[in-house]
């Protein structure tokens, strides 16, 4: 079984293809194609198990059959996956308008696949670590356990979470940029901070001259000692596509460099189980230890939002107001939880029909309620907008504005100001005012009792704000696109 190939057949999609290289060719036909791929999914497993075992047993003396072994099922995958996306085109065009049972038929199998195809994959990855050595101490490998990738690497430390299926973000847009940025080697020059992350200057006085709260007159000092010693721009993309230019300026020890003349950020690695214990030092941030969080959300396979995961991880935002601790967030704080408990008693009337939020909305659609402003309908159109907000201001931080009334005055431009009067814009500028320094700000995303500072955490924090920048911007599309095909945006200004 390890050393035979499978194929699917090009047109026949009951056939599967048993060949063993210069021996034996096994002609196989199921009696349906749901059937076909519960088989292809079995032998996959099948040979994935024994592959995993060899891989395990022997790391990083890794045969040639093995590779070769998990390029075939790759190759099969990705055919598999072709002939399905052809056949939901086909039933999309065949007939106006189109055959809704044959479109279920095509997509049917396309989860299953695609799990299938990424377990192929990760099974690669786990492969490529047994073998090759890697540069830096920050790479942002995928979870090594079968079969889940997600986007958050496991916090030994505080909490081991396993998504158990994939999550959000590989499953809606697992770009192979996106796997490659989230398992790439995240070498220093890549880092994405800039030297005032690092600074010492001490920035805790107040930015706009007025005094601040205790909580903002954080030590600032960082435990960086060397000079700044190069720049570099690095060009990014998440995964819808936009580009986050960053400004790189990194900071490299010169003087703590290693025997093998490798500063002590680039130690090799010799063995997979040294990755692991790399893994040990990932410092714990804001967005890794979030409970649930965005990152973990996992779509319905007709993309539906569940509820209950999808306020879970609005709410586990909430505490990052607290840390902001300024009066003038107290109405944005309000706002915001106002909206998940608007959005909590509607799910608690009916759970079971509101499992995710578009049934939520189609239901106040089929009543005439959507348009009330009691109704789960707009309180989700603000969440929305404030989410999209969240989303747009942390992509500022991560692409290096150094300022961070820019950072939300850009942000705030892009998401809610369309769509507010001159007092509430009024009430965001008295916000914006009571925003700290951005090496403030970003400590604050730091987890108490944990590094808060110093380049392992701003590697660390960069690498988690990334992924849930790309987890946000998934969920908001949907429900962009969502409100978009029901008509249910508004121009209306507060
Ligand atoms: C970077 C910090 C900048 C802070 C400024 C954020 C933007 C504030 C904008 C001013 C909001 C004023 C308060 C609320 C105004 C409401 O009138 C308005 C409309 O409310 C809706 O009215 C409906 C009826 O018409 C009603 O049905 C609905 O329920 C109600 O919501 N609400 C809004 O405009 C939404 C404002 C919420 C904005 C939330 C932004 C969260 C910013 C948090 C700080 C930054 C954290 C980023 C980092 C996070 C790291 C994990």
């Amino acid at each position: 079984m390890s050393v035979c190939d499978i194929s699917v057949h090009s047109t026949d999609r009951c056939r599967l293809d048993l060949i063993i290289p210069g021996e034996q060719h096994f002609y196989i036909r199921a009696s349906s194609p749901q059937e076909r791929q519960q088989w292809l999914v079995a032998l996959g497993t099948a040979k994935a198990s024994l592959t995993t075992n060899k891989t395990t047993e022997q790391a990083g003396e890794i045969s040639p059959d093995i590779v070769r072994t998990k390029k075939s099922e790759l190759r099969l995958y990705c055919d598999l996956l072709m002939q399905q996306v052809h056949s939901v085109k086909t039933a999309a065009n065949e007939s106006t308008p189109p055959d809704v049972q044959k479109l279920d038929d095509a997509t049917a199998l396309l989860s299953a696949t695609c799990d299938t195809f990424i377990n192929t994959l990760e099974d690669c990855m786990r492969i490529a670590n047994a073998s090759i050595k890697y540069e830096s101490p920050h790479r942002n490998q995928s979870d090594p356990s079968f079969p889940v990738v997600t986007l958050k690497q496991p916090q030994k430390k505080h909490t081991n979470r396993m998504s158990k299926s994939l999550s959000l973000s590989e499953k809606v847009h697992t770009f192979p940029e996106r796997l490659s940025a989230s398992s790439r080697t995240r070498s220093a020059s890549e880092t994405s901070f800039s030297n005032s992350d690092l600074s010492e200057t001490d920035q805790s006085s107040p930015r706009s001259g007025q005094p601040r709260s205790p909580s903002h007159t954080e030590d600032s000092k960082s435990n960086q000692s060397q000079p700044l010693t190069q720049n570099s721009n690095v060009q990014n993309s998440n995964a819808n596509g936009n580009s986050l230019e960053r400004t790189n300026r990194v900071q490299i020890d010169q003087n703590s460099a290693n025997s093998d003349g490798h500063s002590s950020s680039m130690k090799r690695v010799q063995s997979e189980e040294e990755f692991k214990d790399a893994i040990d030092d990932k410092v714990p941030t804001f967005f890794s230890t979030m409970n649930p969080s965005f990152m973990d959300l996992q779509l319905g396979t007709d993309g539906g939002i569940p509820v209950e995961m999808f306020l879970g991880s609005c709410k586990s935002l909430v505490p990052f107001f607290d840390k902001l601790n300024s009066k003038a967030f107290a109405p944005v704080k309000m706002d915001f939880q106002g909206n998940i408990r608007k959005l909590h008693q509607k799910f608690t009337t009916n759970p079971s029909t509101y499992s995710t939020l578009q049934n939520m909305i189609i239901a106040e659609m089929n009543s005439n309620q959507q348009h009330l402003s009691s109704s789960a309908t707009v309180a989700l159109l603000w969440m929305k907008r404030s989410l999209e907000f969240i989303k747009e201001f942390l992509a500022e931080m991560y692409k290096g504005e150094q300022d961070l009334s820019t950072a939300a005055s850009n942000s705030y431009s892009r998401s809610l100001k369309p769509f507010h009067g001159w007092v509430v814009r009024g009430v965001f500028a008295v916000a914006v005012k009571a925003l700290p320094y951005r090496n403030v700000f970003l400590s604050m995303l730091g987890v108490e009792g944990d590094e808060s500072e110093g380049s392992d955490f701003m590697q660390c924090l960069m690498s988690d704000m990334e992924n849930y920048i790309t987890a946000l911007d998934v969920v908001i599309k949907i429900l962009n696109d969502f409100y978009r095909l029901h008509s249910l945006e508004s121009n209306d200004q507060i």
